[in-house]
Order: structure tokens, then C-alpha cells, then sequence
């Protein structure tokens, strides 16, 4: 299982951004061209495990939707994206986003105190996306169900972890050494 995951994650060219080593891959670029199977392997993975009594997928624009996308249509769930874009909607939240190598403000719209949710990223590497979408997700008072990061990059998943209070499914834990991706384990070992 995760075998074509993996050989992608491998062959990642790193590039710097400051001081932080990014790694460039379909999942979480959309860079190189991605492979369908490595969606789907994804995917497969995530319906084997993962608690889908929800009423939605909510991702993280840009690289949760496509995985939001593949996802919905192997459950039949309807998914709603965190933009990057403000509309100016009614209840519309505003959540201030931080990563390792820039910033962004990113908008909430169409979820309510109640609704069962399961929250979809590509990557979770210092955790400071998922932490602040977890705690707008908490005051707007939606039930997190589940909270998938495809990829989980050092210790990003137990910083969220411990922040949260909220367990982050992850499928594939790398680390950038020596200039190179290293798989370091995945959910199917
Ligand atoms: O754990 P963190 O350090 O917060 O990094 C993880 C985040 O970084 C990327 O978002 P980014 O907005 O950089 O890129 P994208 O628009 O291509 O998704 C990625 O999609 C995650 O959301
Ligand atoms: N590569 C791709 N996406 C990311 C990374 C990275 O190194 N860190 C956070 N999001």
C-alpha cells in the first residue's frame, strides 16, 4: 500500500524558502503532474480509517481540495473550502494562517455551531495552519469529528496535537535530510 505515496515523496526536489527546506510534490503542489493512483491511494486509505459520519469535508484552500474533491466523491459527503478569498458573507470568520515560510488570512463560510465535520489538509509541518483553523472551527462551534493531514512533516502533528487537544490522522511522516525527502512511516505499516 502507498507504494506510488511513497516513490513521490522520494523523488521530491527540496527547494529553500528562507531557512525552510520545501519539498515539491503533486500532493502538496500540484507540482509535478500528479498521478491519479497517488490520489487514490490516499484516498483508499482514508475511507479505511477514518470516521465518516459527518455532514461535511471542510479543506483548507489551496492543496486540501483536491484531496476534499477525491474525497467527496469516494463518500458521497458534501465538502465546503476554507478560502483564501473574502466574500463578506453573513458569519463569514476571518483566521490568520502561519507556516513555516509565510502568512495568509484565510475565511471561513457555510458551517454552523453543531454541524459534524471532518477537516482535510495536504500537510502539517510547524502546525500553525491547523492550529488556527481548529480554534476558529471550536468558536464557530462545530463538532470536529476527525482532522486528516495527508502528510506530516517533523513534529508538526504533536504540536498540533498538544495545542488542540484534537488527534490528527496523518498517512505519511516524512522529514527533509540532507537535502532529501525520508519516509519515516505511514498509517499502513
Ligand atoms: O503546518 P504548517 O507549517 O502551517 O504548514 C502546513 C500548511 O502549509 C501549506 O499551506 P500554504 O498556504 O503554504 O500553501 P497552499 O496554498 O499551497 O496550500 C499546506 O497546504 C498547509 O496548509
Ligand atoms: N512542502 C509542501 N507543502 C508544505 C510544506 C512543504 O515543505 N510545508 C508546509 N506545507
Amino acid at each position: 500500500m502507498l507504494e506510488k505515496v511513497k516513490k513521490s515523496l522520494k523523488e521530491s526536489p527540496i527547494v529553500k524558502k528562507g531557512e525552510y527546506n520545501y519539498f515539491v510534490n503533486p500532493i502538496s503542489d500540484g507540482v509535478p503532474a500528479m498521478d491519479p493512483e497517488i490520489l487514490k491511494e490516499l484516498i483508499d486509505v482514508a475511507v479505511k480509517h477514518i470516521d465518516l459520519n459527518v455532514d461535511k469535508i471542510v479543506a483548507i484552500e489551496a492543496m486540501g481540495i483536491h484531496l476534499a474533491t477525491a474525497l467527496s466523491l469516494a463518500t458521497g459527503l458534501p465538502f465546503v473550502i476554507i478560502r483564501k478569498r473574502e466574500y463578506g458573507l453573513e458569519g463569514e470568520k476571518e483566521v490568520y494562517q502561519e507556516t513555516g515560510y509565510g502568512s495568509s488570512n484565510l475565511y471561513i463560510n457555510d458551517l454552523k455551531a453543531g454541524e459534524k465535520i471532518l477537516l482535510i489538509d495536504d500537510v502539517v509541518s510547524t502546525g500553525g495552519t491547523l492550529i488556527s483553523v481548529i480554534g476558529a472551527l471550536k468558536d464557530i462551534g462545530v463538532d470536529i469529528k476527525g482532522v486528516i493531514a495527508t502528510i506530516e512533516k517533523g513534529d508538526g502533528k504533536r504540536v498540533v496535537e498538544t495545542e488542540t487537544g484534537i488527534p490528527i490522522f496523518s498517512i505519511v511522516k516524512i522529514d527533509v535530510i540532507d537535502g532529501e525527502v525520508v519516509i519515516q512511516s505511514t498509517i499502513e505499516d
